[in-house]
């Protein structure tokens, strides 16, 4: 039969019949380029059967115009982007983009050209600077520009030399293939226990089946190196690796240490690559060259040609989730893509998620532990600060103990990390003469005053204005207070107390990019920092041989606001940032600034019993129902105009269905009640694990004919309740 179901990718669309044209094959996951009215559509031949649609007669049917040059998603593939628009109520449309995530690379291959000698004499007039040229570029091959920067002469020059036949134009594949990584490049002397758990996973690796993990290994155990080996052995097997981490901030560590263990940088991948990158990197995941991906979440969705092994490192980090679009979680899409394909998954971290705890206890994930550091270091000691009774000076947020930690370190040579999780100056700024309270004008979010930039920031638009010289309000100068601590504060005080110690505040703002990364991580190994002032941006991954001492300057600051993960969320922060202290031959120290020694997450800390600590964290998800033995869904309704909002999100209440298995709250303003100029409302529906979630939000929301500037956003298992 010659007739095709397309999934197209455009959101708005069903999916659409098409008809081959004659002698034009393209089976199950082909994409290709179809009519669509006067436009043209990129869609994704369906498996037959698989997309409900209305039957149209085949002589209606126009034809497809092309199929692209590109090979068909593989199966897994489509049936993991099935299983997600399915779990998390999006548009089949919409996670099949984040497949085809490179439209350049879409068109297939392209050639461009470049230059070399072509090693005659040439004609004309042999200059000076055309000397310089053939010596400097002797063996080399580039575009015009890249020669030119290489001769140190104008791109004028060298093609007066092309014209004399002193260079020549070479077409090349512009996807220039990726180097080889070598498995055997310097492997690592394993600890016993290492070599164990190394040995278990690549067993897996070879067994090519289906099997999760939960590497379950303290801070500063030697997770990476043991997992290079799996690693390896994917690679010796021809088969690709893709590792995922939580931000493109860590991957610069992450580059270093790979090209140490395999000779060779891996294929990169996030959402800010240039186009031609993307399109690079597209191609080699798709056509199975590129050996081991590195990436952000966004990269789980490409189409590896045959993928072997997939790592999620600090897997319990919220970044895997995604809250805009398509709201998934990385960390749980990846374990149904092990399970599509059939291959091993390894989530790693030194503070598991509840959820994947849970898995491992109840055997659907198999536990492997690396109880101790690697090398003989210790687990730092912790010592709480009672801030009820150790108080800090008036407009000093450091106590005495935590000046004395910073003190002894600095006379010793020795490192420290203050942690606080709030970037610029402070969170709030105010008028002292009429109280005016700076707000963003598109979001009901405090600004936030930078005061490197001299800007007021909103943190979750992006809006930023100067620091005005008088209030807006009442019109006085010089009368803005500024309320509370941001880490460029902290490090202010910090300036005032040791004036003669060199900072560094790492934060978003500062380290926002792959270099200054780079740079920040070469300055802090090399010594040229004493105290690093950073939010959870340094809490994991790094690892600096003289940081002694971590400071958390206030330890109550995520408790706040309660959202269902609160405490989890702090237990893992703080236990990742204490873990920077100590990794190597110098004993490490945490000093904890709390409010509440008592509360159960910082006793916990303190005592450092993370048993202790997930047990009472289980009883009381058990007791509300909450994930892992019950879930949640959010719903946000919003439109630009508050009452357009407000209605729809009335109606959805007024139809609300009725299950014993299914609660739903709401509606009510959401927290965030104004977000980037729009209004939101929100329901929370919290369901038993029996209760089949998804088709109860699917019916419920289809019965309600939304205005147009309304949008309905869906989130299954939030992590966001703002
Ligand atoms: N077998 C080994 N041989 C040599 N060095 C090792 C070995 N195992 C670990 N290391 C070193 O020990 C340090 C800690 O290892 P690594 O960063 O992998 O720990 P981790 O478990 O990922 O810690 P965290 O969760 O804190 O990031 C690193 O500097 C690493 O190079
Ligand atoms: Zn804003």
């Amino acid at each position: 039969m010659n007739r095709i179901r397309l999934l197209v990718l455009n959101a708005a669309l069903g999916p659409l019949d098409y008809r081959l044209p004659e002698g034009v094959s393209a089976p199950a996951g082909s994409v290709v380029i179809a009519p669509l009215g006067p436009r043209k559509v990129t869609g994704i031949v369906w498996d037959e059967g698989r997309l409900p649609g209305e039957e149209i007669a085949f002589e209606r049917l126009r034809p497809i115009l092309e199929v692209l040059p590109v090979p068909p998603l593989p199966e897994a593939l489509r049936r993991l982007i099935e299983w997600t628009a399915d779990y998390y109520c999006a548009a089949l449309a919409s996670v099949a983009r984040m497949a085809l995530a490179s439209g350049g690379a879409l068109g297939g291959p392209a050639t461009m050209t470049e230059y070399r000698l072509t090693g005659s004499e040439g004609s004309g007039r042999m200059t000076a600077q055309r000397k310089t040229a053939l010596e400097k570029l002797s063996g080399e091959q580039g575009t015009m520009r890249e020669l030119a920067a290489l001769a140190g002469v104008s791109e004028g020059v060298l093609r007066g030399m092309a014209g004399s036949g002193l260079i020549e134009p070479v077409t090349v594949n512009i996807d220039r293939p990726y180097p080889a990584a070598d498995p055997d490049h310097a492997p690592p002397d394993l600890s016993p226990v290492q070599a164990e758990v190394s040995a278990r996973l690549v067993d897996a690796v070879k067994a090519q089946a289906y099997a999760p993990f939960l590497l379950d290994g303290v801070t500063g155990s030697g997770k990476t190196e043991t997992y290079f080996e799996p690693v390896a052995e994917a690679i010796r097997m021809g088969r690709q690796v893709l590792v995922l981490l939580p931000e493109i901030a860590l991957t610069e560590n992450f580059l270093s240490r790979f090209a140490a263990r395999f000779g060779a940088a891996p294929v990169l991948w996030h959402s800010s690559l240039k186009s031609t990158e993307r399109r690079r990197a597209w191609r080699a995941i798709a056509d199975g060259s590129a050996q081991v991906v590195v990436g952000a979440r966004s990269a789980l969705f490409l189409p590896y040609a045959n993928l072997g092994l997939i790592v999620v490192d600090e897997a319990h980090e919220t970044s895997f989730k995604q809250d805009e679009g398509v709201r998934y979680n990385a960390r749980d899409v990846s374990v149904m893509r092990a399970r599509f394909e059939g291959l091993p998954v390894v989530l790693a971290s030194a503070t598991p998620a509840l959820e994947s705890l849970h898995m491992a206890d109840i055997g659907v994930y198999e536990r492997l532990e690396l109880p101790s550091r690697f090398g003989g270091a210790s687990l730092p000691t912790v010592r709480l600060i009672n801030l009820t009774r150790e108080k800090p000076g008036s407009g000093r947020w450091l106590a005495g103990p935590l000046v004395d930690g910073l003190r002894e370190r600095l006379e010793r040579g020795e490192q420290s990390l203050l942690f606080l999780n709030r970037r610029g100056y402070a969170p709030l700024t105010l008028c002292r003469n009429c109280g005016h309270r700076f707000k963003c004008p598109s979001c009901s979010a405090w600004l936030v005053e930078h005061r490197l930039s001299a800007r007021l920031a909103c943190h979750h638009c992006g809006f930023e204005t100067r620091v005005p010289e008088k209030c807006p309000e009442c019109g006085e100068s010089d009368c803005l207070v500024a309320c509370g601590p941001g880490v460029e504060r902290i490090a202010d005080e910090v300036r005032d107390l040791f004036p003669q110690a060199r900072l560094a505040v790492a934060t978003s703002d500062t380290l926002n990019t792959p270099e200054r990364a780079a740079e920040f991580i070469a300055m802090a190994e090399g010594r040229a920092i004493d105290i690093i002032i950073g939010t959870q941006l340094v809490t994991k991954g790094f690892h600096f041989p003289d940081l002694t001492l971590v400071g958390v300057v206030d330890a109550d600051l995520g408790l706040e606001g309660g959202d269902l993960r609160a405490g989890e969320r702090t237990y893992s922060q703080i236990a990742q940032v204490a873990g920077r202290a100590g990794r190597e031959a110098k004993a490490g120290e945490v000093l904890i600034q709390t409010r509440h020694p008592d509360a159960p997450v910082i006793a916990a800390l303190a005592d450092g019993d993370r048993d202790a600590f997930y047990a009472a964290e289980t009883e009381a998800r058990r007791d509300a129902g909450a994930p892992p033995f019950g879930r949640w869904a959010a719903i946000i309704l919003s439109s630009e105009d508050e009452k357009e909002a407000r209605q729809a999100a009335a109606r959805l209440g007024d139809v609300r269905p009725r299950f014993d298995d299914c609660q739903i709250l709401g509606p009510a303003p959401a927290p965030l009640a104004l977000l980037r100029g729009r209004y939101r409302y929100r329901f929370l529906v919290n369901a038993r694990r029996s209760a089949n979630l998804q088709a109860v939000l699917r019916d419920w929301i289809a019965g309600v004919q939304f205005a147009p500037g309304v949008r309905v956003g869906v989130d299954i298992d939030p992590y966001s309740f703002v």
